[in-house]
């Protein structure tokens, strides 16, 4: 097997990598800047401000992006804040306090599954009023690994079948459920649906998804960081 290009090479050390009240800190530091990126992003979508308002808030913005300074990371390296695979994601899409783009979904396991439950807005619509077929899948395809990992079966998704029976609102709050249907050597079988938290009987949203486990050679050529 080739060696990983330098850019997929892991930068922290175990030395470097912060540890109780200093990883409590940086975690919160980069909630806090999560929650306001969010705010920012929804007030971008929903703003009518004239043309003058935007540019001035453009070149501030532009401004505080420089301030994120030091050194970044590169694709492939997991971050110190990390604890994957299994654990906190602190930037994922889907569940990651600190991403922009995360709702966050705040993932519980319940009864025979895992349940997550979010509140998607403005940023997420597709049809008027409502949430983005593509959310829809990408949050269940989370969800959906979530319930592959809880089974002790981390995995990748092969295939996601999706089914919009009725349109998802935005600014509700929603239930996403997740469990493991059957296993067949390294293929695990996920069933998904979203509902709302008020009526969550009523599946909005269905999905049939297959999952793979990679081998182990496999994982540590698609995975190199991870310890
Ligand atoms: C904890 C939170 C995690 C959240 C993560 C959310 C999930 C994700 O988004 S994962 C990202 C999206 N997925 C990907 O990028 C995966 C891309 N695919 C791959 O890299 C590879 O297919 C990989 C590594 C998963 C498996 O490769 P490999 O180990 O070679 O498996 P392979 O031998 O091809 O297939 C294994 C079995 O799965 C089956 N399979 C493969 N693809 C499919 C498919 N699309 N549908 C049904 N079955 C399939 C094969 O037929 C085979 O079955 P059998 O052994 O019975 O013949």
């Amino acid at each position: 097997m080739s060696a990983p290009p330098t850019e997929l090479m892991t930068t922290h050390t175990e030395a470097t990598r912060p540890r109780g009240e200093e990883l409590d800190h940086q975690r919160r530091a980069i909630t806090a800047l999560g929650h306001e990126m969010r705010a920012l992003v929804d007030a971008t979508v929903r703003t009518a401000a004239p043309a003058e308002v935007l540019h001035r808030v453009t070149d501030g913005v532009r401004r505080l992006t420089g301030q994120l300074t030091g050194r970044r990371r590169v694709r492939g390296e997991i971050p110190d804040v990390d604890e994957f695979p299994g654990g906190a994601r602190m930037y994922s899409p889907v569940t990651g306090p600190g991403s922009p783009l995360a709702p966050p979904m705040q993932v519980t396991p319940e009864d025979d599954g895992i349940v997550g439950r979010c509140t998607l807005g403005i940023a997420h619509e597709g049809p008027p009023g409502y949430v983005h077929g593509g959310m829809s899948a990408m949050l269940l395809d989370e969800l959906m690994g979530w319930a592959c990992y809880r089974a002790g079966t981390p995995a990748m998704t092969v295939s996601l079948q999706m089914r919009y029976h009725r349109p998802v609102p935005v600014e509700t709050p929603l239930r996403v459920f997740a469990h493991v249907t059957g296993t067949e050597d390294r293929k695990i079988f996920v069933a998904g649906s979203i509902g709302t938290d008020e009526d969550p009987s009523i599946a909005l949203v269905t999905a049939d998804g297959v999952f793979v486990s990679p081998d182990p050679a496999r994982t540590r050529t698609l995975f190199p960081n991870t310890p």
